[in-house]
């Protein structure tokens, strides 16, 4: 299906006091907005003055059904900076409510975020969008600078195989947002199956009011886990089963995490959706030197959102969640069992993405079974990993290459310790001599991605973007959305990160 736009030849009229209806043939099935008014508010988001595309991915606008050419056209580019609005969307700011930095906050909403409806699919969001009656102290804009991270950053967890929202473009504008400094205002069009959150939950279960509580819980079930109504396993009880399945798919997501080195930053259960997707790209961070106890956000003094500590906050905030929905679930021995997946399933996973990335793994099953001798393999490397602050996504391509090659100089470089690498070297040339090199060096170069986006790149990106030069984002999202093919054009983004990108700093400001 494809979106026709219909066409009005009298000039561009770029003026917010009269927008033009975009009219396209996607069919909206605006579901969450069926729910009913207990949900969200009814909102059209604010228009930016004179938009400009910033960044596109043609490969989300497939994905939704609609050309790609139409990424280049004036009209789609007032849609989906809000100016015009889309025949068929409802558009809405939802509310929800969450624990932030481990306290309860109490109500929040969509602040800054609107969503016009659903297609194909999708729930498509417009994030930056103006002020909603949850905007609070804030402005309900995003600016430029954050804009781009995320928009990079979805494709870029997308093209590295992490449940994600993504994102389809970036529209921008000189309309002044001020943060600690005047910046400009921008819109992320992002989309996910659901935008649906934690908080989502906690909001009705805070409020004690149950029948909306139990209305968004069948709801989610019904559209995005059916199988927990076949009574099977944990004796009928849906909402268990809702709270099991949400719990494996946020300990899958964040295994992922911890094997690409990736730092959310804000794991508030606000962020945390309820499809065990990435969501909410602020202060996060690839990392670049492996440091356990990494801290991305400049404004989490505490590291409560600590690298090391992601699995353990995962954990807590299904507990919220769980929580949230005891009054449905009904029985606490029920709830404890859903909440007790998450480590068996977190373990597993993680060895499973490990296991690929040291090539242990048997190739045509894609399985390994944990194996004691493998855990400790793991475990040691990423304690030399750590005590030599190595470069985490260098040292596996390294050692991916090394295996092709045979020639393992490129990855011992980068120890200090030589002598505790070459001891831990001799253990896994040992493990795989029972397995076939060719099969091996294939699976790690598949799993051990080239570029990640660190934050010296996004950084690159939008200082080019705040000159107008928006060729950068484009080229990082080309070489992000295929993170492990070799993209010889770009090889210096995949080496080691230039010193000053050590002196970057990411808060919350966004
Ligand atoms: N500039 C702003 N104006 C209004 N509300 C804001 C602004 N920034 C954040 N908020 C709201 O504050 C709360 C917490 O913000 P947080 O940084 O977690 O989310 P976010 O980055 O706005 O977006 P999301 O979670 O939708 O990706 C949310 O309710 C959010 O909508
Ligand atoms: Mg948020």
């Amino acid at each position: 299906m494809g979106l026709t736009i219909q066409r009005d030849n009298s000039p561009m009229n770029t003026d917010r006091s009269s927008p033009q209806l975009v009219q396209t043939d996607l069919a909206w099935h605006n579901r969450f907005h069926q729910l009913g008014p207990d949900f969200f508010t009814p909102l059209a988001p604010q228009a930016l003055t004179e938009p400009y595309w910033v960044g596109r991915s043609e490969a989300v606008a497939n994905l939704l059904g609609l050309q790609p050419s139409l990424l280049y056209t004036e009209d789609l580019l007032q849609a989906l900076a809000g100016n015009w609005p889309i025949t068929g969307t409802q558009p809405l700011a939802s509310v929800y409510s969450g624990h932030q930095f481990g306290s309860w906050a109490g109500q929040l909403g969509d602040g800054r975020a609107i969503l016009l409806g659903e297609t194909n699919g999708f729930e498509v969001q417009l994030k930056g969008s103006g002020l909603t009656p949850y905007s609070r102290m804030g402005d309900g804009r995003a600016v430029l600078r954050s804009s781009i991270r995320e928009f990079v950053c979805s494709e870029a967890m997308h093209g590295l195989g992490i449940p994600t929202t993504r994102a389809l473009c970036v529209t921008g504008s000189d309309d002044q947002v001020w943060r600690e400094t005047p910046e400009t205002a921008a819109v992320v069009t992002r989309i996910a199956p659901s935008f649906i959150r934690f908080g989502h939950f906690e909001h009705f279960a805070a409020r004690q009011q149950l029948s909306p509580l139990r209305k968004l819980a069948d709801y989610v079930i019904e559209r995005y886990y059916p199988a927990c109504l076949t009574p099977s396993t944990q004796s009928g009880n849906a909402y268990a089963k809702l709270l099991q399945s949400v719990t494996e798919r946020t300990a899958v997501m964040v295994a992922h995490w911890q094997s690409v080195g990736f730092c959310h930053g804000v794991m508030n259960t606000d962020n945390m959706s309820i499809l065990g997707l990435t969501m909410d790209f602020g202060p996060f961070q690839f990392m670049d030197a492996f440091d356990p106890g990494h801290i991305c956000n400049h404004s989490d003094h505490g590291g409560r959102y600590a690298f090391d500590q992601q699995p353990d906050i995962a954990h807590w905030n299904l507990y919220a969640l769980g929580q949230a929905l005891m009054p449905l679930i009904a029985d606490q021995a029920q709830a404890l069992a859903a909440l007790g997946t998450f480590k068996p399933t977190f373990k597993h996973q993680f060895h499973q993405l490990m296991c690929a990335k040291l090539g242990l793994m048997d190739v045509a099953s894609q399985t390994s079974d944990p194996t004691l001798a493998d855990q400790q393999l793991i475990t040691e490397l990423l304690q030399l990993l750590a005590i030599d602050r190595v470069d985490y996504t260098l040292f596996w391509r390294r050692l991916s290459q090394a295996v092709a090659s045979q020639h393992f100089e490129a990855v011992r470089d980068l120890f200090l310790d030589r002598p505790m690498f070459d001891h831990w070297l001799l253990q896994y040339k040992e493990r795989l001599m029972l397995i076939n090199k060719e099969l091996q060096a294939d699976l790690m170069l598949k799993s051990n991605p080239k570029f990640v986006l660190r934050n010296y790149l996004g950084e690159k990106a939008i200082q080019a973007a705040k000159t107008k030069d928006f060729s950068v984002v484009a080229d990082l999202l080309k070489v992000l959305q295929h993170p492990f093919d070799e993209h010889p054009a770009f090889e210096s983004w995949a080496g080691s990160p230039p010193d000053w990108a050590a002196s970057i700093a990411i808060s919350c400001s966004s």
